[in-house]
């Protein structure tokens, strides 16, 4: 009976078609984005508009592909791929870095932007925090950083114990810990770690401007940042991609960008998602 069941579904989703995600938000006239409400990447601004780098990016493109509206579901980070994949949206856009692991779950884009690390601590730097090993050598140095992010990989890697680490489910709540003592120091990108020092106001705060990018394997990290799509979706991929580029030539890339306070700096070069997939 159970074998009977299983096979009736099987057979059901052979026939299934699989459904085109570009046709289905050009009949519709929207696409549903997740985001993890990361400024500058992609957040709500104050009157509640769905912004940042990598809204404003996938706007222009989506546009152009005949797609007129974004709507956006606010997704913890660390659940953003399940939720492309359980389609409770079609797309990330959340600056998520292109990494080796995530390519075995989503599609990237290609980059729109590289970054490297920042790193908060308490005013005066009590703790001497100036890297990522200085967490790891000081015996009790906690370091709060966001579920699912690369950073916990990043800390990992540098030597910090999981128990030294203060896990939480987003930027701001990074911060709390850190103003309330549950962390000695906070870490995330620049431009977030910017944003959420600026938002607290907290004189108690600063950042480490001699902060040393961590080095893993050698190599000083920097992450680069991409739309992503479901398997299943090269096409739309493909003509997104399409779309990206011409936006890197023009200028129209860096346009956008500027406007979230990155520079050429964060432009991301000739990288392409197919190689940052085998980094
Ligand atoms: C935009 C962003 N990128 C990193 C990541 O992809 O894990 C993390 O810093 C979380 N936020």
């Amino acid at each position: 009976m159970a074998l009977s069941v299983l096979l009736l579904a099987a057979c059901a989703n052979q026939g299934a078609e699989k459904t085109d995600t570009l046709e289905e938000a050009r009949k519709n006239g929207y696409i549903t984005v997740g985001f993890a409400n990361e400024n500058p990447y992609a957040y709500k601004d104050a009157d509640g508009n769905l912004t940042g780098e990598a809204v404003e990016i996938a706007r222009v493109i989506l546009k152009r592909l005949g797609i007129d509206e974004l709507r956006g579901e606010l997704t913890e980070f660390t659940s953003l791929i399940a939720g492309l994949q359980a389609e409770r949206f079609d797309l990330i856009t959340a600056g998520m870095f292109i990494r080796e692991d995530r390519c075995s779950a989503v599609l990237f884009a290609n980059p729109e932007y590289s970054i490297g690390e920042g790193l908060a601590v308490k005013a005066g730097n009590p703790l001497g925090l100036t890297s990522y090993k200085a967490i790891a050598d000081h015996p009790e140095a906690k370091v709060a950083v966001m579920s699912g992010a690369v950073e916990v990989e990043y800390l990992k890697k540098s030597g910090i114990p999981e128990d030294r680490m203060v896990i939480v489910p987003d930027q701001d709540a990074a911060i709390s810990a850190l103003q309330s003592g549950r962390a000695d120091a906070m870490t995330m990108t620049g431009p977030a770690l910017e944003s959420r020092l600026t938002a607290a106001g907290d004189s108690k705060l600063e950042r480490v401007m001699d902060f040393e990018q961590p080095e893993i394997d050698g190599e000083s990290v920097r992450g680069y940042g991409a739309t992503a799509f479901r398997f299943g979706d090269e096409a739309f991929q493909e003509a997104y991609n399409a779309e990206l580029e011409k936006m890197k030539e023009s200028g129209e890339l860096l346009e956008i960008l500027q406007k979230f306070g990155f520079t050429e700096q964060e432009l991301p070069g000739d990288a392409t998602a197919e190689a940052l997939c085998k980094a």
